[in-house]
């Protein structure tokens, strides 16, 4: 663990209002995150645990904690490659504050980015992908894979991420809002991961434990009649509802040597975002003493086959062979945790890095036999404008 200058005192967390938690946020400050458990915002840095391994953050926050009187936190991304850096800091303040709600609203939009957007690969190779995976499965083990592309987009001036995070906040704040600092690649740009994610990997309250995968998705439709059809076929289908249950079956293969009491329920639910409908199940179990830490429980999980497929390593291996890019953090877990072992982990889905003037987005589908590559380009279509829609930028 290394330690930073402990001038600053830490706030003691008090209830307050979070749309001015929100406005508060500045890059290259501290990390914003949100989600209907409520608001965080950190600033500084305390310490930087040494890895990313569980017991060591568990004993940095302790170490932390009893050095300075109050209970410490960690918050940041874990990249989609367990072997790969995570980037976590055990802040110098935190600051929470209740859920954002439908708060933003009224809020100005702020003046569109301006610039090009190059797919990498080109549309037309992404259903080549598709197909590769598709004749993989017909080939061998593999049963699903998630594939995705990125958009590299070139602004014509930095890109200032403070409009960005509120434009999330004002078209869905009830999503998992992140925007959290990395530490600089490229001549010393600052680095912000930001998004809008709607799925929960693991939250842990206490003893209480709930994991919300998702898997499964439909665009939605501006006529509410339309949109009502798309959720309600997606419910009906079978491709989905399979698709979603590789995902929960994992999950639970997973989880119930860390817990008990665990809760599935049948079958899947609706979950709408803006622009999506998904396939939701929330699983709940308890967890004893203070050991298995949400982050603990993370890693366990992680990657879940809502990013990565089954069986886990053909697909990883699959990802690894197919996707031209390297993920980095996208697909990758960010959060928080803290000394008690609770905290909250999301999935790092419509979301972007933005260094400079270079902006890059990830979107991806989860492919199974019964895929079809065009329906799987414009579902990562539809995903990739959650992170154009709050650039202001066009092209997608
Ligand atoms: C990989 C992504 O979404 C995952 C999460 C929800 C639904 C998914 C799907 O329906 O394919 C994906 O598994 C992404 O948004 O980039």
């Amino acid at each position: 663990m290394t330690s930073t200058s402990a001038a600053r005192r830490p706030s003691t967390e008090s209830p307050t209002d979070p749309v001015r938690l929100l406005r508060s946020w500045a890059p290259g400050e501290g990390s914003w995150f949100s989600g209907p458990r409520g608001a965080m915002l950190t600033r500084g840095v305390r310490a930087r645990p040494s890895s990313a391994d569980p017991d060591a953050v568990l004993a940095c926050l302790r170490e932390v904690g009893t050095r300075s009187g109050s209970p410490a936190v960690a918050i940041g991304a874990l990249p989609y490659d367990a072997t790969a850096s995570a980037h976590l800091v055990v802040p110098e303040h935190v600051e929470r504050a209740g859920p954002l709600g439908a708060v933003l609203t009224a809020e100005q939009a702020h003046a569109p980015v301006t610039g090009v957007a190059r797919p990498v690969p080109e549309p037309a190779r992404y259903e080549a992908m598709v197909a590769e995976a598709l004749a993989r499965m017909e080939a061998g083990p593999l049963e699903k894979v998630v594939l995705a592309r990125t958009l590299e987009v070139l602004a014509d001036r930095p890109v200032d991420t403070v409009p960005m995070l509120r434009a999330l906040a004002r078209r869905d704040p009830r999503l998992y809002l992140f925007a959290v600092d990395l530490p600089p690649e490229r001549t010393g740009t600052p680095r912000t991961l930001l998004g809008a994610s709607p799925e929960l990997l693991l939250a842990r309250e206490g003893h209480r434990v709930t994991v919300n995968p998702l898997a499964g998705s439909a665009a939605r439709s501006s006529d509410p009649a339309e949109d009502r059809r798309r959720g309600e076929a997606l419910l009906a289908s079978a491709k989905d509802r399979h698709e979603h249950a590789l995902v929960v079956d994992d999950i639970v293969e997973r989880l119930r040597p860390l817990a008990v009491d665990l809760e599935v329920p049948d079958g899947p639910s609706l979950v709408a975002t803006a622009t999506l409908w998904h396939l939701s199940t929330t699983l709940r179990a308890h967890v004893a003493g203070t050991e298995v830490s949400a982050l603990h429980l993370a890693q366990a999980l992680h990657p879940t086959p809502a990013v990565c497929g089954v069986p886990r390593a053909d697909a990883a291996a699959a990802i690894d062979e197919i996707e031209p890019f390297d993920r980095g953090f996208y697909t990758g877990t960010v959060g928080w945790t803290d000394a008690r072992g609770d905290g909250e982990w999301v999935m790092a889905l419509r979301c972007g890095e933005v260094e400079g003037d270079r902006v890059r987005l990830w979107a991806g589908a989860g492919i199974v036999p019964a895929s079809s590559p065009p329906d799987e380009l414009v579902e990562t279509t539809v995903k990739l404008r959650t992170l154009l829609d709050a650039l202001g930028l066009d092209e997608g």
